[in-house]
């Protein structure tokens, strides 16, 4: 079922990725969930899924989005500003979410691009820390333009020690940022050692999520060491969103 929304305000992080904020009378979500984002094109409802970026109970839905070249809703979505009509599905879904994610002493959250969406969403809603002692992010961009939220997870981070915030800028070099790819720093151990954490059975819940690449690749490096995919029927340390 679909709701009408309407965008109230966006932010532009630069040319091609921006958030729009949208009010739309949805049901109550879970951090971590998506919604379906729809318009007309030529005549037919196109909809595609977004992480929600906001905690549950703020006033507005937030989406962080990137305009796909030759992408049949991105585009349109970049085109829309203050005051502009979407629809909005009435229910966000997804099992990407604290509910799911068994307790742990360290849970890694790995996003590519607009994965880091769902995570900013927990960390804004607080409540992982009643699930983890440590929390990692790892964000993996591109471009140091493309990094979204920066500045308000380097705050998070610099006002809570448990949190350690790891960013892997791949096709320029940054100060305080990693170089490489975040399979790359997996496979070297480069990510343990700078959080100071082993990922191992004992400690370690692993969130993947965005670029189906990294996602697979990771995984396959996380099966080497011993984890398990988490299932409902069987627990294990690792839980995947594919983007694409
Ligand atoms: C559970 C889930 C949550 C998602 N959340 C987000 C989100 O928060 N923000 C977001 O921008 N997208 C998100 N996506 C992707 C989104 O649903 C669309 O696929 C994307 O916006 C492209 O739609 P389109 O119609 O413009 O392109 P299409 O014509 O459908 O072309 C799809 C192609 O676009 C590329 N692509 C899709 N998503 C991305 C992306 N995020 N980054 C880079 N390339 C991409 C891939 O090459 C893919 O094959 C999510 C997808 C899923 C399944």
């Amino acid at each position: 079922m679909w709701v009408e929304g309407k965008v109230i305000e966006r932010r532009d992080w630069n040319d091609k990725l921006f958030s729009l904020f949208i009010q739309a009378d949805i049901a109550p979500f879970l951090p971590g969930q998506f919604i379906k984002v729809a318009l007309p094109i030529a005549g037919k409802r196109i909809g595609r899924a977004y992480s929600l970026v906001n905690a549950p109970g703020s006033a507005t839905l937030e989406i962080l989005v990137v305009a796909v070249e030759q992408g049949q809703l991105s585009p349109a979505l970049a085109a829309l500003s203050a005051g502009d009509k979407l629809e909005v599905s009435a229910r966000a879904s997804g099992f990407m979410t604290l509910v799911e994610i068994p307790k742990c002493r360290d849970l890694w959250m790995l996003a590519t691009g607009t994965a880091v969406g769902p995570f900013v969403s927990m960390l804004r809603a607080g409540q992982l820390w009643s699930q983890c002692e440590n929390a990692v992010l790892v964000y993996g961009v591109r471009y140091a333009h493309d990094l979204a939220y920066i500045d308000e997870l380097n705050t998070l981070a610099s006002q809570n020690p448990s949190l350690r915030l790891m960013i892997s800028v791949t096709r320029e070099a940054i100060p305080g940022a990693f170089n490489q790819r975040i399979t790359e720093l997996i496979a070297t151990g480069q990510l343990e050692q700078a959080a100071g954490l082993p990922i191992n059975t004992d400690n370690s819940h692993l969130v993947l999520c965005g670029n189906p690449d990294m996602v697979s690749e990771t995984q396959q490096l996380l099966l080497e060491k011993g984890l398990h995919k988490h299932l409902k029927r069987q627990p294990g340390h690792i839980t995947v969103e594919k983007y694409w």
